[in-house]
């Protein structure tokens, strides 16, 4: 049996999670370098967590400089099962107002300035990212959400930029015609990872604002995201705190195999890896490398 843990990053807004018991604090280092924070350990009920604040405390990591290769390893290493995400994003629909929650199930990513995957030279893989929301956990948000009387839209497509700059009034409506329905920075890059990593992984996108298309809305800025956050930091930390009294103490097993995901992702043959990227890759694909 794998032991449940569930991870918790909080974005722009959240830095602490509330209600963590029996706290306890740990500076993970790990292959890719150091993770953006200390990790917070704690329980919610009987279910054990782990929060990571993804700026650091004080926000000092942008966007394009978090270490989401460190932040995800840290979080595999000390045995996280699943991650829930809380992520600050500007909406593309007059419906998905400033204080909703959105329980998005795809990304489109547009970054380019990160690293986002933890193989390359001397070990390739390709893992699937059809569906990149692991859908039970989902589905758990998406309860907890109702249980606590939080409004939340079920679905949705995150478009992950790269900024830091927020996007043109051009780019904002291109993304609204394609089909966006958030957009963020972050959130792309840390879910590719955590399904190399094989964690199961859902979004909270919590709506802070209109971007910049709504001409009865001000452009966004980082003080409406801020106070809008502000304000819904209550409704997130409820929200998890309800789903994670609901865990179970057990690792389910995930239904489109969010946590199996390097079973046939490795191209490169036993014999032409590297061995310094297999060592790095100790705890992301232990599991796999690992001599039977
Ligand atoms: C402070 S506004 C832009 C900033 O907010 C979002 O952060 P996160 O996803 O960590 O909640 C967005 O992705 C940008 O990083
Ligand atoms: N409008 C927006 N664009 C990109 N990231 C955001 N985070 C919060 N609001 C955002």
């Amino acid at each position: 049996m794998t032991k449940a843990i569930v991870g918790v990053i909080g974005g722009s807004g959240v830095y602490h999670l509330p209600g963590l018991t029996d706290l306890r604090e740990e500076a993970v280092t790990t292959p890719w370098g150091e993770p953006s924070d200390a990790l917070r350990f704690g329980r919610i009920g009987d279910t054990e967590a782990v929060f990571l604040a993804r700026h650091g405390r004080g926000h000092r990591f942008s966007p394009s400089t978090i270490n989401y290769r460190a932040n995800i390893d840290a979080l595999k290493r000390v045995g996280v099962t699943d991650i829930i995400a809380l992520s600050a994003c500007g909406s593309f629909h007059r419906e998905l107002y400033p204080g909703m929650f959105v329980l998005i199930d795809q990304f489109e990513d547009r970054t380019y300035l990160r690293q986002s995957t933890f193989f390359g030279t001397g070990l390739v893989a390709h893992v699937s990212m059809a569906h990149p929301i692991a859908p039970r956990l989902r589905r758990r948000l998406a309860a907890a959400a109702q249980a606590e009387g939080v409004a939340f839209k079920d679905g949705g497509t995150y478009l992950c930029m790269e900024g830091p700059q927020f996007s043109s009034l051009a780019e904002s409506l291109g993304y609204q015609a394609r089909g966006a329905d958030v957009i963020g920075m972050t959130g792309a890059t840390e879910a590719k990872l955590a399904r190399e990593a094989e964690i199961c992984y859902a979004t909270v996108a919590m709506v802070t604002d209109y971007d910049c298309w709504h001409e009865e809305h001000d452009n966004v800025d980082v003080a409406a995201v801020i106070k809008v956050m502000n304000d819904n930091a209550e409704k997130a930390a409820r929200l998890v705190a309800h789903a994670l009294r609901d865990f179970p103490a057990e690792h389910e097993p995930c239904p489109i195999g969010s946590d199996r995901a390097l079973d046939y992702a490795l191209i490169t043959h036993a014999e032409a890896r590297d061995p310094e990227l297999v060592r790095k890759l100790d705890a992301v694909a232990g599991r796999v490398l690992r001599p039977a």
